[in-house]
């Protein structure tokens, strides 16, 4: 159970890994040419959770396809490690808002899938997948299928397949968006746990200031029309975090913070 927690020898060294210099991404559309993100720049440390938050339309998405490689940048320069990154990677994961799973594959076969594309040792892979469905709370759940599933117990697949071939970044377009507030809290203690267990570096799309304020090392806040960084926000709060730091003073500070920087006061 503990295998899959276990930290890679190469996380968490603080090194930046993820740098980006002013990245732009023009979309050529019916009506001309926008520009959806313009002139970005950033590093993300190795291990670091960084939260992406801003208003509809200011270019989250688009950056973090960028940096999953899923999108061509129209300019400037974005590097994993050193190296250009410009297309997908297996030691990079990525995490949608709606499960994407195959409903006539069971939980366990849609865990392994990640797996067996890349064609991964079949027995270390079933080992590891059986510990990640006890690991996200789906014990009990492996011969199911996706219709039998709520859909937090979906997003909690879609964890678990995230982290089946172990990437060392996780990127992940606001996965809990769909979910009712409860289920929402606790998978975001879920994912805590999970990083801090793991010290991947998680990249994490949200409209929800309060959910980056408690996740994350820093926040990058986007403005739109350009899709702009209008500033990174480093949030100074102790962990472990529990949601008892929402009571925080500090913790209500840093939210109007952002709100300000927003202008949503
Ligand atoms: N494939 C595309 N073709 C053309 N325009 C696009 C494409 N993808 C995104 N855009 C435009 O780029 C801008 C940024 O979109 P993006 O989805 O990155 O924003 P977002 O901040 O993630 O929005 P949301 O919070 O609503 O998901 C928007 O104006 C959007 O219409």
């Amino acid at each position: 159970m503990v295998g899959v927690l276990e930290k890679s020898a190469a996380a968490a060294t603080g090194e930046h890994l993820i740098e980006g210099r002013h990245l732009t991404k023009v979309y050529a559309t019916s009506t001309g040419p926008l520009v959806a993100l313009d002139d970005v720049s950033f590093t993300i440390r190795e291990g670091e959770f960084v939260s992406l938050v801003g208003p509809s339309g200011c270019g989250k998405s688009t950056l973090l396809s960028l940096m999953g490689g899923l999108e061509e940048r129209s300019e400037g320069t974005l590097t994993l490690n050193g190296e250009d990154l410009f297309k997908p990677r297996p030691d990079i994961g990525f995490m949608l808002q709606t499960a994407v799973l195959f409903p006539w594959r069971t939980v366990t076969e849609n865990v392994r899938l990640p797996g067996t594309i890349l064609n991964l040792d079949k027995k270390a892979q079933a080992e590891r997948c059986a510990e990640l469905i006890q690991l996200v709370g789906l014990g009990g759940f492996e011969e199911r299928y996706p219709n039998e599933l709520s859909g937090g117990m979906r997003q909690r697949v879609a964890l678990a397949r995230l982290l089946a071939h172990d990437p060392d970044v996780l990127l992940m377009d606001e996965p809990f968006g769909a979910l009712d507030e409860f289920t929402r809290e606790t998978m975001n203690l879920e994912l805590l746990r999970i990083w801090s267990a793991t010290k991947k570096t998680v990249v994490f799309v949200t409209h929800n200031i309060g959910e980056a304020v408690f996740l994350s090392d820093r926040i990058f806040v986007m403005t739109p029309r350009p899709g702009r960084l209008a500033g990174v926000v480093e949030v100074d709060l102790p962990r472990p975090r529990t949601t008892e730091i929402m009571r925080e003073p500090r913790y209500s500070e840093i939210v109007f913070d952002i709100r300000h920087m927003l202008g949503v006061d």
